[in-house]
């Protein structure tokens, strides 16, 4: 795996590092194959728990595409006529999203610094962001004449509601740590020197959770997004029948009535 990520399983916890800390960890292709095959292995290992998402450096969490490369990208298109744009959202930020998104366990964002663009929305297709006191937020895309991408369309308006959402994509501004945190942006916000260890402890703690239980989570409320009430009671059913069924449940149960605490086993 190339170097502009790092991965590192440990303990039932695979972190996940952008690592161009110089480029603002913008996404470069190698920056965005790398960060899709590792998205896309700690779906796949089921000796993962759960995923911490974060990025090297403390200015930037990600700006999103590079727009540096890109520029030389669109030109090679005009020569062929071939899109560059349609070509890397399927290839690498539809895959990434879906990965991050559709995993069976749950997905922290340590955000410790801008987050813009698709680096927005790959924040926001994580379960729980852990936020840096002195990070910030912006859609960015309609400033260089691009629509949502990276989920956001789906994303923004489930997290800050729709009106908000279209505010946020027609007029990029960057919103600091605080707003976004007023927003519901951010779960948690932190001085950035605790940054790091934070993001990490409440990643770690959801990796010894039930691990069925929060997939189950994640599948109901992504399916009650789009579904009516008497589905998403279907849906529940269903979902808590699973859970109910899980070894973790009768862990978690018994150590109510034993006044002990549960040691999960994400089974
Ligand atoms: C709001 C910003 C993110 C941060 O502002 P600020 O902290 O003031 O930092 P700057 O001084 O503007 O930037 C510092 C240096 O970083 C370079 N840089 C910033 N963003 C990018 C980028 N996306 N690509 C390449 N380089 C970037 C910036 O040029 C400075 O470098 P120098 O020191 O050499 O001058 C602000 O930086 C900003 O608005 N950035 C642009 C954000 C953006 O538009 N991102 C892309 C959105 S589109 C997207 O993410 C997805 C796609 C998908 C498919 C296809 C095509 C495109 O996009």
């Amino acid at each position: 795996m190339a170097d502009t990520v790092l991965y590192e399983v440990r303990d039932g916890l695979a972190t996940i590092t952008l690592n161009r800390p110089e480029a603002m960890n913008a996404l470069n292709t190698e920056t965005k194959v790398a960060l899709r095959d590792a998205a896309e292995s700690a779906a796949r290992d089921e000796s993962v728990r759960a995923v911490l998402l974060t990025a090297a450096g403390d200015r930037a969490f990600c700006v999103g595409q590079d727009l540096k490369e890109h520029i030389g990208l669109l030109a090679a298109d005009r020569e062929t006529g071939s899109s560059v744009t349609m070509s890397t959202v399927r290839e690498h930020y539809n895959p990434i999203v879906r990965a991050l998104t559709g995993m069976p366990k749950p997905v922290v964002a340590g955000v410790n610094g801008v987050a813009a663009g698709a680096g927005f929305g790959f924040a926001l297709a994580a379960d729980y962001r852990v936020v840096a006191d002195t990070a910030s937020f912006n859609t960015s895309f309609a400033g260089v004449a691009l629509t949502a991408d990276s989920g956001v369309s789906w994303t923004l308006p489930r997290v800050v509601g729709p009106g908000r959402a279209a505010d946020l994509l027609l007029f990029p501004r960057t919103i600091k740590a605080q707003e976004a945190y007023e927003l519901g942006i951010a779960g948690r916000l932190v001085p950035a020197a605790d940054l790091a260890a934070e993001a990490e402890q409440v990643a770690r703690a959801l990796a010894q959770g039930p691990t069925l239980a929060y997939a189950a989570l994640k599948e109901s409320l992504a399916y009650g997004a789009s579904h009516s009430l008497d589905e998403a009671l279907e849906k529940e059913d269903e979902l808590q029948t699973r859970a109910g069924a899980s070894e973790d449940h009768a862990i978690a149960v018994r150590a109510f009535v034993e006044k002990g605490k549960p040691t999960y086993l994400g089974r």
